[in-house]
């Protein structure tokens, strides 16, 4: 069964609207359906993360499987059905977002139960579809005016650069990646470049974007870009930060990063096992 809609938000921002858990606990209050994050709440969901969803005496849990740029994944760990993947899948249309749900599911009763999926399951699914492209349509719309931050994703050799924060006290010995604040005036491939300048004293090219927004507390939005180093031997140097270190894809989950950027990891992960797979790095050769 499938189901879309148009949201007037980048495909980033739809992204991270789409893995909040905010969409998941309020989007179906509507229907009578109680949803509940098993992990951590008011966060982005990231693949692993369990979801329980109660409707009268029933309670169905699914587990998300994927959470990336261009949509999210989950299927049933548990519940009053054989089967169920639900995916949506985001396109950018212009300054638009195309969000397209489908969701696949079979009954455990049989032919009796394909006659109940007609007559029950497929309005309460088209019902559930729409309540949630609403809930996913007022986040998104309501951050699209955000500042942003931007955050860059530099590999080389099948590492990934990072920086140790050296302030404010609550976040020093933090790691996070190179980036700040758009300025006015400015876009963001150019905040890349100027804040790898003023960060690392180096040059960088940005060469695309990464995984979904992330909302900050302070009421920015972090967003993922790629860039290489236009000198590969060129080492970046700690400016500002405590240090800055190249961290292998085995070596990501071990650093102390800001709360913010560990619902990047596995996206920066999958960035670094494709750039090994593909025998080289992002730094110009
Ligand atoms: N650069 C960067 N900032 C991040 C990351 N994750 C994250 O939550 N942030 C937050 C920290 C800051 O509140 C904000 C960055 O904005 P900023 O660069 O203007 O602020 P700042 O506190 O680092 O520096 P400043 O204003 O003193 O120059 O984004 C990240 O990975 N990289």
């Amino acid at each position: 069964m499938r189901s879309t809609g148009l949201i007037e938000a980048p495909l980033a921002t739809v992204g991270a609207a789409l893995r909040h858990t905010r969409t998941a606990e309020t989007g179906l209050a509507a229907l009578g359906i109680r949803g509940r994050s098993l992990t951590s709440p008011d966060s982005l969901l990231v693949p692993g993360d369990e979801l329980a969803f109660r409707l009268s005496a029933f309670t169905l849990t699914t587990r998300i499987v994927r959470a990336d740029a261009d949509g999210l994944s989950s299927v049933l760990v548990a519940g009053p059905l054989a089967q169920l993947r639900h995916e949506t899948v985001l396109a950018q249309v212009g300054p638009r977002t195309l969000l397209t749900d489908s969701v696949r599911w079979t009954s455990p009763f049989g032919p009796l139960g394909r006659l109940g999926d007609v007559a029950v399951g497929r309005r309460l699914v088209l019902d559930v579809l729409a309540a949630r492209i609403h809930a996913v349509r007022e986040l998104a719309e309501s951050w699209a005016a955000r500042t942003i931050v931007v955050g860059t994703a530099i590999v080389h050799e099948g590492r990934l650069l990072a920086q140790q924060r050296s302030y404010p006290a609550s976040h020093a010995g933090q790691w996070e990646l190179p980036g700040g604040r758009v300025e006015p005036g400015e876009d963001e491939s150019e905040a890349v470049v100027r804040e790898c300048r003023e960060e690392l004293d180096v040059e960088v090219r940005p060469t695309g974007r990464l995984g979904t927004d992330v909302p900050l507390d302070n009421g920015m939005l972090l967003r993922i870009h790629t860039a290489e180093l236009k000198d590969p031997a060129q080492q970046p140097a700690a400016v500002e930060h405590r240090e800055v270190r190249w961290v292998s894809a085995a070596e990501l989950p071990s650093l102390d990063w800001l709360e913010t950027d560990r619902v990047l990891l596995h996206t920066l992960r999958e960035l670094l096992e494709d750039s090994r797979l593909q025998g080289r790095s992002t730094t110009a050769e």
